[in-house]
């Protein structure tokens, strides 16, 4: 069942086209990667199915709900979590504060300026169980300025499943990392459960290729093509497209 579904999306900038006609599905469980050359459109259609940016013409639907056209906090409110590819955290404060933070931002009585002794113990056991379950613990206390930049995107990566998402996505969660930060990223998203569904817009083949069900390449705007990993890295056109006639590597 498609539980992430984009039908004929359009999208301009003051009359620049950017998004054509742009129709996706991302079914349930699915780890789906958006891949295309620079300035493809990837990351406005993120902004576009997320309600950061109004969308022209089309629609987008979450579990059968359209959302397209209604505020932000929709998509969060259906299950939807995303990275940015600028960093987004708080550089002063610690990894478990950054957590902390992210964790109380999800909670309806996140504006109550006095809650219940018992709400504190439930968002404190949350942060310390995401610390935990991500590799975190050791480095918890550690001041985010102060680390480097592949462990801030990693954080950020945390800091998205603090919503307990069941859409999560992720715009070029390696980019910028290093090689060993790379491999790091690429098992933590290896390792999510199935009961998240990943959309991941990404340009590292190896790690692609390592995480991706399906592949949607996007090019000038528009749907190319979606298939299976196999059916990408076969396609000659795809090849030629983005990487002008090179290889596409399989892990
Ligand atoms: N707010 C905006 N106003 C005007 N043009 C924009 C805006 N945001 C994006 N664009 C343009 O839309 C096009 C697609 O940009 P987008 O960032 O979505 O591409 P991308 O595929 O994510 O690229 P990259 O891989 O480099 O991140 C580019 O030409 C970009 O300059």
């Amino acid at each position: 069942m498609s539980l992430l579904k984009v039908e004929h999306l359009s999208k301009s900038f003051k009359g620049l086209q950017v998004l054509r006609d742009v129709s996706l599905e991302v079914r349930e469980g699915e780890r789906h990667v958006i891949i295309g050359p620079n300035g493809a459109g990837k990351t406005t259609l993120f902004n576009c199915m997320t309600g950061t940016l109004p969308i022209n013409e089309g629609k987008v639907v979450v579990n059968g709900q359209q959302i397209s056209g209604l505020p932000a906090y929709t998509a969060v409110r259906m299950g939807m979590s995303r990275t940015f590819q600028k960093n987004n955290l708080f550089g002063e404060l610690s990894v478990e504060e950054n957590i902390h933070l992210a964790v109380t931002a999800c909670k309806p009585y996140r504006f109550h300026f006095l809650k219940p002794a018992s709400k504190y113990a439930e968002m404190l056991a949350e942060t310390q169980e995401l610390l935990a379950q991500w590799g975190l613990w050791e480095r918890r206390s550690r001041i985010v300025s102060e680390l480097s930049y592949g462990e801030q995107r990693l954080l950020e990566v945390i800091l998205a499943l603090a919503s307990k998402p069941n859409i999560l996505l992720l715009d070029e969660p390696t980019s910028g990392m290093s090689p060993a930060e790379t491999v790091q990223t690429t098992m933590l998203i290896q390792s999510m459960p199935r009961s998240i569904t990943l959309l991941v817009i990404e340009h590292d083949m190896e790690v692609v290729f390592s995480i991706a069900d399906r592949i949607t390449v996007l090019h000038h705007g528009e749907v190319f093509l979606s298939g299976s990993p196999d059916e990408i890295s076969g396609d000659a056109r795809v090849k030629e497209i983005y990487f002008g006639g090179g290889t596409l590597k399989h892990a």
